[in-house]
């Protein structure tokens, strides 16, 4: 398998984690500048012109959350059982979109320094406590309070673990993040033991801006 995105974490982070833990037999390819602009022209590669995009035996395939999906039924992540495949894909959608894509939009996006700091302000004030409130609530409420669903990882765990390498654990945020994780001690834990699996991995992990 190779799996294409920019040397960014954003929406491609999830899979690389995924593919990591798996142990699967996959290549990090990290498109930049011509290479790109070659990838993004052919269409039978890069069908919408937007990476990420997953190459295996042969076929392509696009949409990050759907190559989430796709390489979690792979790898034994996405529950079989309907309502836990449910549980699985709501908290996917509710971190990848509502809570990740949101910080990226309404800051990294934001050219004007002025704004954007307003915008980071009013995230640190709302967005974070809403979605950490979220995430504390559902481990809560699993019986392990160490995965997001019954007790060894599921899809949402790559998303969920990738947002600390985005935000609470990037050295441009963590200062600011990292106060406010402390009143939620089920989702610090988490943080803190899923990491620990991960730390080879990260600390071989290229730094990007998020
Ligand atoms: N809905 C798509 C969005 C993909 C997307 O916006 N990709 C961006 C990078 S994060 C991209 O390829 N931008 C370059 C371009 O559109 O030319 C997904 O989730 O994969």
């Amino acid at each position: 398998m190779k799996f294409y995105y920019f040397d960014v974490y954003g929406r491609g982070e999830p899979v690389r984690l995924l593919l990591t833990h798996a142990k699967a037999e996959w290549e990090d390819v990290r498109v930049t500048g011509p290479t790109w602009q070659e990838f993004k022209a052919d269409k039978d590669k890069c069908k919408y012109g937007q990476i990420p995009v997953l190459e295996r035996d042969g076929k392509y395939y696009s949409q990050s959350l759907a190559i989430l999906r796709y390489v979690s039924g792979l790898h034994g992540y996405y529950p079989e059982d309907l309502e836990l495949r449910f549980q699985a894909d709501e908290l996917t959608d509710l971190i990848a979109e509502d809570f990740a894509m949101t910080i990226i939009k309404k800051v990294f996006f934001v050219k004007d320094e002025e704004e954007k700091k307003q915008e980071w302000n009013k995230l640190l004030e709302e967005h974070f406590p809403k979605h950490f409130g979220f995430l504390e609530e559902q481990l809560k409420g699993n019986s392990s309070h160490e995965f997001l669903i019954g007790d060894s990882y599921t899809m949402p765990d790559f998303v969920l673990l990738s947002t600390y390498i985005s935000h609470i654990n990037h050295p441009n945020r963590k200062d600011d993040l990292q106060p406010i994780l402390e009143n939620y001690p089920l989702l610090k834990a988490y943080y803190e033991a899923r990491t620990a699996d991960f730390k080879d991995y990260l600390d071989n992990l290229p730094e990007c801006s998020g």
